[in-house]
């Protein structure tokens, strides 16, 4: 139903189409029944071309409206397999990062990669079970017009045929959900074999006790979860065809003596059991794809209601922006008793990071410091707008950022995370010398001789090395040249010199330019350089100096 009611709110008047072609399809191939009835009946007194035209006319008719039906639901198909990836990107573009970091990747993965195909199974399931049906429809039809009684005891027939697929199927649909439940468990699994690929070569009985006791034991379960749903199908497409059989007994064996039914209607009635058989069973083989994208759809919608949108971000990927974003300037920022608190559901355990008051200036260089897990990073995320504070508030230049100015707010903002990723193409940067630009900077960074930017804006390559990833990613934030630079530990990755040219250079030469730096930072060699020292400890402030005032109190 969840499928039927899918196709028709992606295109009504497709779906609509379809389901017409359909049943003109099912209608025509019906009335070959009739045909054919009147060809085997030695009473009926009909020509040859009587019979020859129509069958040759409804043969072709049946042919054409079946492709056409398909053809409009190949189209319906395709169209909604768009709709909802383009659907499932816009949700997880648009989705608080805080939300999407909760959700978990393994779950988005499983969603984008296999609901969206499953569900495509489904719908290509479609075209056959609509015109099936329709095909049985019109069968019934056929039979009530040659006998009431007759089309009354097929139509029970088929009642409790269907009850008893019901039963069974029913039992199948939850094993599915379960065997769902379990896919994506063992997609994790998946995804840790590559993300831990050096962990698992180099000990051989980690290796060997993640196969045996992850892989094997949970590979094994989706099987038997599988098994068991597609089991229960059989067992419901066994019982639903053994009441053909038993029907076509009845009408050949009980009815003829206790009834005064003529020879043609009981041939008719077998006739039309015997065409019907091969359409049921084609409709319930389908149902365990239609129901498996059932339990997809489910899911896709589950993780879309997860995936609440900021309401801001969505017009930002329809409405019109500039090909490149005027800078945005600003005199200050103050962070005013901003918090945020990490939940473990698992646990109860809560980690707060703040309430946290600062402020930063045009032109300042800020090193933010503390042992690890002190709220360093989830600070950054919240001073870059990442985080929505759950109390205080941020201000610029003294106006508070609201949820509607949050999306303009982070565009102050060029920040590398340690867990930053690199864009194979410059994206959304389009000013007139751009290639020129970053030429200059490929090579100021000592990475010319590795990467080389196309005409298009693609790089020759990102397979380099973590800390000439992390250059290449500075390029990027230099061409987006942002009135704030964050910097999460990104000279941690480089050989003594180039962090000399970081801390030396690059960093004195942002501030020269105007731009407010913050670095996230472990290497107190260079404190000094700083123009405030902010440490963090349990998520707490714990001193907010200038470096001489610091070293002062440390001493
Ligand atoms: N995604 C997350 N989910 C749940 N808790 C988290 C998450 N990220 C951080 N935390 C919690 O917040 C605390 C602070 O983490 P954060 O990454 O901000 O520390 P940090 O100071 O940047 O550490 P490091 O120096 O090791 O990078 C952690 O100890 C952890 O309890």
């Amino acid at each position: 139903m969840k499928l039927l009611l899918l196709l028709l709110r992606s295109s009504k008047k497709l779906a609509l189409l379809t389901i017409l072609f359909g049943a003109l399809s099912g209608a025509a191939s019906a009335s070959l029944v009739g045909i054919i009835n009147k060809a085997l009946n030695p009473e009926a007194d009909s020509s040859v071309t009587d019979i020859a035209l129509p069958f040759v006319g409804l043969t072709l008719g049946t042919l054409f409206t079946r492709m056409g039906s398909n053809f409009l639901l190949n189209m319906l198909q395709q169209d909604i397999l768009l709709n909802l990836r383009l659907w499932l990107s816009r949700h997880l573009l648009t989705t608080p990062l805080r939300t999407m970091e909760e959700a978990g990747a393994h779950r988005m993965l499983t969603s984008l990669m296999q609901d969206i195909i499953t569900l495509g199974l489904g719908v290509s399931a479609m075209p056959e079970v609509l015109i099936n049906a329709a095909v049985v429809l019109a069968g019934l039809c056929y039979m009530a017009w040659l006998s009431w009684p007759l089309f009354l005891l097929i139509l029970g027939v088929l009642v409790v045929g269907q009850i008893l697929y019901a039963v069974p199927a029913g039992i199948g649909t939850r094993f599915q959900m379960m065997a769902r439940e379990q896919n994506g468990i063992l997609f994790r699994k998946f995804m840790a074999l590559t993300e831990g690929a050096k962990e698992l070569r180099l000990h051989r009985s980690r290796r060997r006790a993640y196969y045996d006791e992850e892989l094997t034991t949970n590979a094994r379960a989706l099987r038997q979860k599988h098994l068991k749903s597609e089991n229960f199908f059989a067992i419901a497409n066994g019982l639903g065809s053994l009441i053909y059989i038993a029907v076509i007994g009845v009408l050949l064996l009980v009815i003829p003596r206790f009834t005064t039914l003529s020879h043609a209607e009981l041939l008719g009635a077998v006739l039309v059991v015997l065409y019907l058989q091969q359409p049921i069973n084609v409709v319930t083989s389908m149902i365990p794809h239609v129901r498996r994208s059932e339990v997809a759809i489910s899911q896709i919608e589950k993780l879309g209601a997860k995936l609440t949108p900021e309401s801001t971000l969505v017009k930002t990927l329809s409405e019109n922006l500039p090909a490149q974003e005027t800078p945005r300037d600003f005199e200050r920022i103050d962070v005013v008793g901003v918090t945020h608190t990490y939940k473990n559901e698992k646990d109860n355990e809560k980690f707060t990071v703040g309430p946290i008051s600062t402020s930063l200036s045009k032109g300042e260089l800020v090193f933010i410091i503390g042992g690890n897990g002190s709220g360093k990073t989830s600070f950054a995320k919240l001073l870059t707008g990442l985080y929505m504070p759950e109390a205080g508030e941020i201000l610029v230049d003294g106006k508070t950022v609201t949820t509607e100015t949050l999306d303009d707010y982070r565009q102050h903002f060029s920040a590398i995370f340690f867990d930053f990723h690199v864009f194979d193409r410059l994206l959304g940067l389009s000013s007139p010398d751009l290639l020129e630009k970053a030429a200059g900077y490929l090579k100021e960074l000592q990475i010319d001789h590795k990467v080389t930017i196309g005409k298009d804006g693609k790089l020759s390559t990102t397979t380099l090395s973590q800390g000439q990833r992390k250059r290449l990613a500075l390029l990027a934030a230099y061409l987006e040249d942002r009135p704030v630079y964050l910097f999460d530990e990104w000279a941690a990755d480089q050989d003594p010199q180039f962090r000399e040219v970081f801390y030396k250079k690059i960093l004195p030469d942002l501030k020269a330019r105007g731009k407010a730096v913050v670095v996230i930072s472990h290497d107190d060699r260079y404190f000094h350089l700083g123009d405030r020292i902010l440490q963090l400890e349990f998520g707490q402030v714990v001193s907010d100096a200038r470096p001489a005032e610091k070293r002062a109190v440390s001493a």
